[in-house]
């Protein structure tokens, strides 16, 4: 090759250079990928206790004596007091609890209960999924955590195709059970609202459906095993909105600020958990109008508008505990 074409080709390679910079800082996550290396497959090492440790660091030590799931004997026998009403406790909703409880479960199951480590990565929806061919990794963990209507069915190669864990409500829970979850899924309510539990009775049990009380309409028919169903202590929601983003509890009633499901699921896998992991985390830049949030649709930041949440506070948070080493990213952040 002469010395010229020599030239030219250094060039082009300068400007393709020059240009994905440019592109990358103007739409984030678009060109972000092609600087990024997926981290190996081998096994991390896991030290039975160690996210509990991390965790009584920054939730205190209350944390321990909480059941992950609510269970029907503190209701039925003792009707456990709670300081909040939903979502940070269950006062007031009692009645309805009660009934949902009745049909549901709150077992660990023994595949979880009998693992000498509990290795747990928590997929968050975030598109910086996309083409991260992040699969064959997410699906190694003993345990994926995954929220809402998060898609896993023509996905897989980007995030996996095991889901043991899925968090929902009644207004995320648009997605077929049967093909997004695995036959042993355990569907995890995080309840709001009182009409969150009535919600779930009213599809478990078959009775009348109620529509009114719903930000957006719930699944009417909505084909799940009570077994598999179980309701989050929302002592979890407490601590995520206190000990993470500084939230008061207590709130006026127009206010609501709450934290997101995703930040709810990390506060969850790190009491859960031995190892906690997470991918798909992070949103865009506020200024960013065009940037796509999910890996699986096209829209923006502008839907969470009153959503009651504070992603740059919660953004804070997870770097603290990725720089505690709390958590670890599979991602960017
Ligand atoms: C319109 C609206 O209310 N959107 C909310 C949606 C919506 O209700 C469901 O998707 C419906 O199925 O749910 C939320 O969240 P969403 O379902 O979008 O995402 C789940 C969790 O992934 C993390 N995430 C997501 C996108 C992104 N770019 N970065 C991220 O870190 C967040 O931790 C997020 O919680 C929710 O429940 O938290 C929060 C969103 O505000
Ligand atoms: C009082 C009321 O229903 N508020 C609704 C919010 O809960 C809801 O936020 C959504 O509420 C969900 C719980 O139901 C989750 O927290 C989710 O992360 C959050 O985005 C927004 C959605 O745009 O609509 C308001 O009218």
């Amino acid at each position: 090759m002469t010395s010229k074409s020599h030239w030219k080709l250094l060039a082009l390679a300068l400007i393709l250079v020059v240009v994905m910079v440019w592109y990358s800082i103007s739409r984030e996550d678009k060109y972000i990928e092609f600087f990024y290396f997926p981290i190996s497959e081998k096994k991390e090492p896991c030290f039975q206790g160690e996210a509990e440790r991390q965790a009584s660091k920054i939730f205190g030590n209350r944390s321990r004596e909480q059941p992950i799931f609510l269970q029907l004997k503190d209701y039925f026998w003792v009707k456990t007091p709670s300081t909040y009403e939903l979502p940070f406790g269950t006062k007031g909703s009692e009645d309805l609890l009660l009934r949902v409880l009745a049909i549901t479960s709150y077992s660990i199951p023994e595949s979880i209960k009998s693992l000498e480590c509990r290795r747990c990565v928590v997929v968050g929806n975030g598109h910086r999924l996309r083409n991260s061919s992040l699969g064959g990794v997410i699906n190694k963990y003993d345990v994926v955590i995954r929220l809402n209507n998060a898609p896993v069915a023509g996905y897989e190669g980007d995030v996996g195709s095991k889901t043991t864990i899925r968090l929902f409500y009644p207004e995320s829970a648009h997605f077929d059970p049967k093909i997004e979850n695995n036959p042993d899924t355990l569907l995890v309510l995080v309840a709001f609202k009182a009409m969150d539990f009535h919600w779930i009775e009213t599809i478990l049990s078959d009775k009348k459906r109620v529509r009114k009380g719903f930000w957006k309409q719930p699944p009417l028919i909505w084909d799940v095993n009570p077994k598999q169903v179980r309701i989050l202590n929302p002592f979890f929601m407490e601590i995520a909105a206190d000990k993470l983003l500084s939230l008061p509890i207590q709130q006026p009633r127009k206010i609501k600020q709450k934290p997101t499901t995703g930040l709810l699921a990390i506060t969850l896998a790190l009491h859960l958990c031995d190892l906690v992991h997470i991918a798909g985390f992070g949103y865009p830049d506020a200024s960013n109008k065009k940037q796509t949030i999910h890996y699986y649709e096209q829209i923006t930041l502008k839907s969470m508008a009153g959503s009651g949440h504070n992603v740059s506070q919660e953004a804070i948070a997870i770097k603290r505990m990725l720089e505690m080493g709390a958590v670890k990213n599979l991602t960017y952040f």
